[in-house]
């Protein structure tokens, strides 16, 4: 996958590519011309009687030539690194994407910071690789075979085959270090992901830190993974420092063999003064783009480990089977679960087993049950957060797996247990950045939801901007801003997982007033630990260990003295029942 899309990047967009290329050329091929004009000047300066126009002749060759490699890499630079910078950014929206649709699993197994390492420095080390190491890599090649061509043609092939004797060994010495130095990367980038996750975390959990007094063992967790870091970083540090040195000792034998050897013949009148010069010139030039093999290999090794990591990411697959070549018609909400049972796939234990109920359009449902009696997996399927594999959830007499995937998410309006806020505005929080609501349907949602005064007692009300996780609002505030979101989708089907928790129970009172007037024709589903929640509700189920246990309405439950009966009196002093 992430090799198609680079490819059709490359393809889309193969003009530029090509004009570059052939910029980079002229550029190191007109290059390549400058020792021999020099040399050829010193020639021409030999003879005491020389031409003066000759000499300004050359002169002017070497600034038109300076002009023209000025133009032409100004040019390539631009038209390839260019390139890179907007692959760089394709690749990223690809992953985004990808993110966007793989499921829940995949995150429960991931670590946020491993997730983020992926989205910045495995997609700059590909961009490094695409961009600036292949255009080094043609410019090298390029500068290395024209300045070899003209050291044996204007110069002596002996002289140059002998100073370039060094030149296998470099070779490959690189190719053995580069593979060290991809070995290495990988677990640079490992590390890296373990920082930015222990970072993450801490940020996002400095409270119960703080709660805890565990500063300090954070700290020392911290100074343990930086150490980690150091180490990997050092190491790596080291396979590609000891490249530049061993290049560098390579050159100077090169230069001492070519000063022997060279000098030698300028006295036996082999060749002349200013083709030493050039050959002295051509040998410098190449030194240049030896050197940069190695960062060439280094930023390769790194593109190609973060391209194998990227890869494992981008053919993880999203595991929800979707329809959406589908077309379907507008949705009811008529709701019914036949004979489910599902285990997570990361579970040995049933989270549900053999769950059949109908909700009827327009009647409210509530779900209650022990924590981890299986109410948000209920949810969860509803939504295909998973695939189900015993049984049917069926909408409208439909099962779930024929309609598109975006056609129920689309239809449905999740509270979620933890109220999840963007750290942007109010506003944007309650539309969900969609600029479809008018202020009205706003104003009327957060009304709905019983949060409206609150938000106009804030400084800039409506846009007041939120902190991480909303961090300036307290839980009740947060699940009714989160009820409003769902609201103002006015969904066919509306789902409260455990949302109104934080509330006290006079708001909760209002709020659930005020969902029955508006969702008079709708489906609604309230899942709950309080009774208070969910007593008006037209049937409650009472889910135990994955099982139905009992279901019914709020009197009937009650007359039947069961399970609901006995949640009822946990929550309600004799004397309330009274
Ligand atoms: N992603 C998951 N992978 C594996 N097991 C899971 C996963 N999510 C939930 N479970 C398990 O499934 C069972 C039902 O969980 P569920 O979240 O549906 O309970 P719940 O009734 O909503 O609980 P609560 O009231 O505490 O929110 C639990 O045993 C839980 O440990």
């Amino acid at each position: 996958m992430s090799n198609k899309i680079i490819t059709n990047f490359i393809k889309k967009n193969s003009f530029f590519y090509i004009v570059g290329i052939v910029l980079m050329l002229t550029a190191s091929l007109t290059q390549a011309l400058i020792p021999t004009i020099v040399g050829n000047t010193i020639d021409l300066m030999q003879d005491a009687n020389f031409d003066q126009s000759l000499i300004l002749n050359n002169i002017f060759y070497i600034i038109g030539i300076t002009l023209l490699v000025f133009l032409a890499t100004f040019g390539w630079r631009n038209l390839i690194i260019g390139n890179s910078r907007k692959l760089e950014c394709t690749l990223r929206e690809h992953l985004f994407n990808h993110f966007q649709k793989l499921s829940p699993e995949f995150y429960n197994k991931r670590k946020t910071g491993d997730l983020i390492a992926y989205a910045i420095n495995d997609i700059n080390a590909v961009r490094m690789t695409f961009g600036p190491a292949c255009a080094l890599s043609i410019n090298s090649f390029v500068i290395c075979v024209s300045a070899i061509y003209f050291m044996v043609a204007n110069v002596n092939l002996r002289l140059t085959l002998l100073c370039l004797l060094p030149l296998p060994v470099v070779v490959v010495f690189m190719l053995r270090v580069g593979k060290k130095i991809q070995l290495r990367f990988k677990k640079v980038q490992e590390n890296f992901a373990s920082i930015s996750d222990c970072v993450q975390e801490n940020i996002y959990g400095i409270r119960v830190v703080k709660a805890y007094v565990q500063e300090e063992k954070e700290i020392a967790k911290f100074e343990k993974l930086n150490n980690n870091m150091e180490e990997s970083t050092l190491n790596m540090v080291k396979t590609s420092s000891v490249l530049e040195p061993v290049i560098e000792i390579c050159f100077s034998i090169s230069f001492v063999l070519s000063l022997l050897i060279g000098g030698n013949m300028v006295l036996q009148n082999q060749i002349t003064l200013g083709a030493f010069v050039a050959f002295q010139g051509y040998l410098t030039m190449i030194m240049k783009p030896v050197l940069n093999i190695g960062k060439v290999i280094t930023h390769i090794q790194r593109g190609m480990a973060s391209l194998i990591r990227l890869k494992e990411i981008f053919n993880t697959e999203p595991h929800i089977n979707e329809n959406n070549h589908l077309t379907t018609p507008p949705i009811n909400g008529e709701i019914r679960f036949e004979n489910l049972s599902f285990t997570y796939p990361s579970s040995k234990m049933k989270a549900l087993n053999n769950i059949s109920f109908d909700i009827p359009k327009g009647h409210t449902i509530g779900i209650v049950g022990k924590t981890g009696s299986g109410k948000t997996t209920i949810i969860n399927l509803l939504l295909k957060l998973f695939n189900t594999s015993e049984g049917v959830i069926k909408i409208d007499d439909r099962s779930i797996d024929h309609f598109p995937l975006e056609n129920i998410r689309n239809s449905i309006g999740l509270v979620p247990q933890d109220s999840f806020l963007f750290s942007t505005s109010i506003k944007n929080n309650i539309t969900f950045f969609k600029d479809i609501y008018s202020n009205k349907d706003i104003e009327d949602a957060s009304q709905k939801s019983y949060i409206y005064k609150s938000i106009l007692g804030f400084s800039d009300g409506f846009y007041t901007k939120l902190g991480e996780q909303g961090v300036n609002l307290s839980g009740g505030q947060k699940q009714r801003i989160a009820i409003a979101r769902a609201l103002i989708k006015d969904p066919d089907i509306l789902i409260l997982d455990d949302s109104l928790s934080a509330v006290d129970t006079e708001t909760e009172r209002k709020i659930l007033t005020s969902l029955r007037e508006v969702r008079k024709d709708k489906t609604t589903i309230i899942i709950a630990h309080r009774i208070s929640a969910v007593e008006h509700a037209n049937e409650i189920i009472v889910l135990d260990e994955g099982e139905i246990k009992e279901k019914g309405s709020h009197n009937e439950l009650l007359e039947k003295g069961g399970m609901y009966y006995e949640m009822y009196h946990e929550q309600y002093s004799k004397d309330d029942i009274a």
